[in-house]
């Protein structure tokens, strides 16, 4: 696969604008202003992703869309949409898109989309986000933690699942830290390929290798006097992490093909999902780097330990979806609340803010339903869903989440939980919270 995306946009202006914005993450994008370009390229070439527009002067996008679903190209859509052509967003979902753009398109949304679907640094556009005050204790602790060692310059290493929220930690340390006004650099660790890193990293100069047509700064440039975040770090090959010991012990690196060095004047966030002693003990990661990564540690919940979050998150995500589609979602139907609160989310807050984008596309101004966000039928069908009764706090705060959600109708709330009547009373009981034992 090339990596590069293809935009399929008549107006050349905002095609080159598009393309800008692609590039600043350090992905070529390839432009064709009409649908049998576009086929005539993808024909040729086999691209990462096509964002199109729906309305080309020959041919349109969703048509595009249908012949590469049948050449079973595999590559993933985004549809750009403006506000009037809602039902064409919606068509495309259903055919097989994998998301949608409103128009005028935002480069921080452009950013979060190549995010999501890549997987790659679209981090990088370095946008600050607008995010939730979390009120759940799991996360409030995690957030707390960021807060009292921003001060220092220490390297912080943050744990936790993919989609749970690490990268908001690292801009939290950033934030307020001393740091904070000096840029703040995300990259993307695993998707470093070993042959390109000493580049990446430290930039080269002209004429360093064949195709080094002018000087390039690296991520240590970029994030000069910041905050360089490096992200899903367990994925780095070894020759990286060697790379990157040596650059964090003597503080200076030389670009490619250069003589002079440079100060690495950066503080390092490091975060990844990885069990990083196993990673250790199998010599996957070396141990000196961990340490040097790793001088105060911050866990990051998955969301399924912070249940008091996904209803205000869900909000959160509501209010934002529908007022970048000018579509006046109402809230969410009682059904839909109770899936979201029984649901375990294994992709955590990125899968919910997909769920409740989708949500918002498909009900088209109404209430969103459990259907609309992909979780009917899903309650009984995922075992994961059903509560493991183990006993402890996490427990006992989603019960409580959950029983307040049903307004203490305990056989629903069982039903949401996954478990029976007499077992969520047996669990009230032993946590006191039945009434009449107090
Ligand atoms: N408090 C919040 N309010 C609103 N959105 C949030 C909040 N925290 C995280 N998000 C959103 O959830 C998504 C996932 O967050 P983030 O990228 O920080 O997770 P991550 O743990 O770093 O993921 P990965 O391990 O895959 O890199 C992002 O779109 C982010 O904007």
């Amino acid at each position: 696969m090339s990596g590069e995306i293809l935009i399929v946009e008549d107006n050349v202006v905002l095609g080159e604008v598009l393309s800008r914005w692609i590039g600043k993450v350090g992905i070529d994008a390839d432009i064709a202003t009409h649908e049998p370009a576009a086929r005539r390229k993808m024909e040729r070439k086999d691209y990462s992703m096509v964002l199109t527009d729906v309305r080309l002067p020959k041919g349109n996008g969703l048509s595009l869309l249908e012949w590469s679903m049948a050449e079973r190209h595999g590559v993933p859509f985004v549809v750009m949409t403006d506000y009037a052509s809602v039902p064409d967003a919606v068509r495309a979902v259903k055919m097989g898109a994998e998301d949608y753009l409103p128009k005028p398109v935002h480069e921080e949304r452009l950013a979060e989309l190549l995010g999501n679907i890549l997987g790659n640094d679209g981090r990088a556009f370095g946008n600050e986000r607008s995010l939730l005050r979390r009120r759940s204790p799991q996360a409030l602790a995690a957030e707390n933690l960021a807060q009292r060692v921003a001060g220092t310059d220490w390297s912080v290493m943050i744990l936790g699942p993919n989609g749970s929220g690490k990268e908001s930690v690292a801009r939290t340390v950033h934030r307020h830290s001393l740091r904070k006004g000096k840029p703040f650099v995300a990259v993307n660790c695993g998707a470093v390929p070993k042959e390109l890193a000493a580049s990446v990293f430290f930039g080269h100069v002209k004429g360093a290798f064949t195709g080094a047509d002018g000087d390039k700064d690296g991520y240590f440039k970029a994030a000069q006097g910041g905050t360089l975040f490096l992200d899903e770090i367990g994925n780095m090959s070894l020759e990286v992490q060697a790379m990157l010991l040596r650059v964090l012990q003597e503080r200076e690196y030389v670009p490619v093909g250069g003589r002079k060095p440079c100060k690495a004047d950066v503080r390092v966030v490091s975060a990844t999902n990885a069990d990083m002693a196993s990673a250790i003990s199998c010599g996957s990661f070396r141990e000196d780097l961990y340490h040097r990564l790793c001088e105060f540690e911050i866990c990051q919940p998955s969301l399924a330990e912070c249940p008091e979050d996904v209803l205000s998150l869900a909000e959160f995500f509501l209010d934002k979806y529908s007022a970048e589609m000018r579509l006046g979602c109402a809230g969410f139907t009682e059904g839909a609340k109770m899936a979201l609160l029984s649901w375990q989310w294994p992709g955590n807050i990125r899968e919910l803010a997909n769920r409740v984008r989708r949500g918002v596309l498909l009900a088209e101004g109404g209430l969103l339903s459990a259907e609309s966000l992909g979780l009917d039928g899903e309650l009984c069908a995922c075992p994961a869903s059903s509560l493991k009764l183990i006993g402890n706090e996490d427990e006992k705060r989603r019960i409580t989440t959950i029983l307040e959600e049903c307004r203490g109708n305990v056989s629903h709330a069982a039903e949401l939980l996954g478990c029976s009547r007499p077992t969520l009373y047996k669990k009230l009981r032993i946590y006191g919270m039945m009434r009449n034992e107090k």
